[in-house]
């Protein structure tokens, strides 16, 4: 394999995340008061795709391990579903993407998701698997079940280095 591709993470925000689907965060969103005022609804921050054949959303708990060492040789992406990951602890975690559609290596973008952000994967969106960092970690994790194949891979030579 080749010498891994260093690329540099850049901030995570709802504007640069945009070609590859949200940011889950409190910081910067709208909300309004619900139950008497004793709760403040921090309204659809993103949106559920659940494509396809007898298609449905569903939401599970990913414990997730580092990548040792980190760098990624493959990405995938879900063409009938969007897939998103909210941390369950105060993690840090990289998030590894390329626009969907066609992959291309060079368009591929590094971002270090910072404890209380979460992404929302759009369906069709390349990306790595889960890259928690520095110590295991759960994350609530809102994808599709459904009939068909979800999962496209592609194979990364070079490889990339988050850094
Ligand atoms: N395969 C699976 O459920 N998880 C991956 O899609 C991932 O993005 O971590
Ligand atoms: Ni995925």
């Amino acid at each position: 394999m080749s010498a891994p591709r260093i690329i540099e993470a850049e901030p995570l925000t709802r504007e640069t995340f945009a070609p590859f689907g949200d940011v889950i965060s409190t910081k910067g969103a709208a909300s309004f008061p619900i139950n008497a005022g004793r709760t403040e609804r921090f309204h659809a921050l993103a949106a559920v795709e659940a494509l396809g054949e007898d298609a449905d959303a569903i939401i599970s708990i990913f414990r997730g391990q580092p990548l040792e060492p980190l760098v990624v040789d493959l990405m995938e992406r879900h063409p009938q579903g969007s897939q998103a990951f909210m941390p369950l602890g105060e993690q840090s975690y990289w998030v590894v993407v390329a626009p969907p559609g066609d992959f291309d290596a060079d368009s591929i973008r590094v971002f270090r998701a910072e404890p209380g952000q979460g992404v929302n994967y759009r369906a069709g969106t390349w990306h790595a698997p889960l890259l928690p960092v520095g110590r295991d970690a759960d994350f609530l994790v809102v994808d599709r079940r459904g009939a068909g194949d979800n999962c496209d891979t592609v194979d990364l030579d070079p490889p990339v280095q988050p850094q």
